[in-house]
């Protein structure tokens, strides 16, 4: 089953409240999230491969309930942040990429190759056997998606991903994510133009979600508001 499906789902941490009373059902593929800081978008797209848990009300998320199912969903769901380097584990690019297969069963072979497919998807061949971490910030990003996607997820979550990137690294993983990628995904962003590009938007305000509709009427509406 695909989508999201959220029923009155609430989140406090320490007994203040992030988000109250969020219900809502996405089959879109491409789905932005908007709202000012702290508004809960974070909080939101954590919840979808469960790092965050509900305090109330129930979550479905592609089939899968995370209170119960919280191994299968991060299996099922990447989840990419805006500072890649948090997300380097493994010493080289490659050995980077291939961390992300470890215990899927797979074969040395196979594994060789799909990082070599997924390295040459995202420009980053050459750097194979370099040092991840003497990547450029939007090669850092590249390589935090190839580790994400050479899982295949079902849905991918991506909160603030640009937000450290120059103009042409912001165009690059843009293309990557709004128009490459097959899967669902899930885009936090304060980029309007990155929002604009989506199918659906969603806006927080203040730990609710208070509007949810076309890209277009939704981001007139929140720039005259923020303007
Ligand atoms: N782990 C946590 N512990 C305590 N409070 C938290 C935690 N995570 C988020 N919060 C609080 O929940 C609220 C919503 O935060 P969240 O990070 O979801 O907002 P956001 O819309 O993503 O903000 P930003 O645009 O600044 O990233 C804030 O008041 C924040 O302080």
């Amino acid at each position: 089953m695909t989508g999201i499906s959220a029923r009155e789902v609430g989140v406090e941490f320490d007994g203040r409240v992030a988000l109250r009373g969020v219900s809502v059902e996405l089959t879109e593929r491409r789905i932005a999230v908007i709202g000012s800081n702290g508004s809960g978008k974070s909080t939101f797209a954590r919840l979808l491969n469960g790092l965050v848990a509900p305090t109330t009300g129930s979550l479905t998320v592609h089939g899968l309930d995370p209170a119960h199912q919280a191994r299968e969903l991060r299996r099922r769901v990447g989840f990419i942040f805006s500072n890649p380097d948090a997300q380097i584990i493994m010493p080289t690019v490659a050995e980077d990429v291939a961390y992300s297969l470890r215990g899927r069963g797979l074969a040395r072979d196979e594994v060789r190759d799909r990082v070599t497919a997924i390295l040459e998807r995202f420009g980053l061949a050459a750097h194979a056997d370099a040092p991840a971490h003497a990547l450029s910030s939007g090669q850092k990003q590249l390589l935090a998606l190839s580790a994400v996607l050479i899982t295949e997820p079902a849905l991918l979550v991506a909160d603030e991903p640009t937000a450290l990137l120059d103009a042409r690294n912001t165009r690059r993983i843009a293309a990557a994510l709004l128009d490459e990628l097959p899967q669902q995904l899930v885009l936090v962003t304060h980029d309007l133009r990155l929002a604009a590009r989506c199918d659906v938007a969603l806006w927080f305000d203040d730990g609710r979600l208070i509007a949810q509709g076309s890209p277009a009427e939704l981001l007139a509406r929140y720039e005259r508001e923020h303007a």
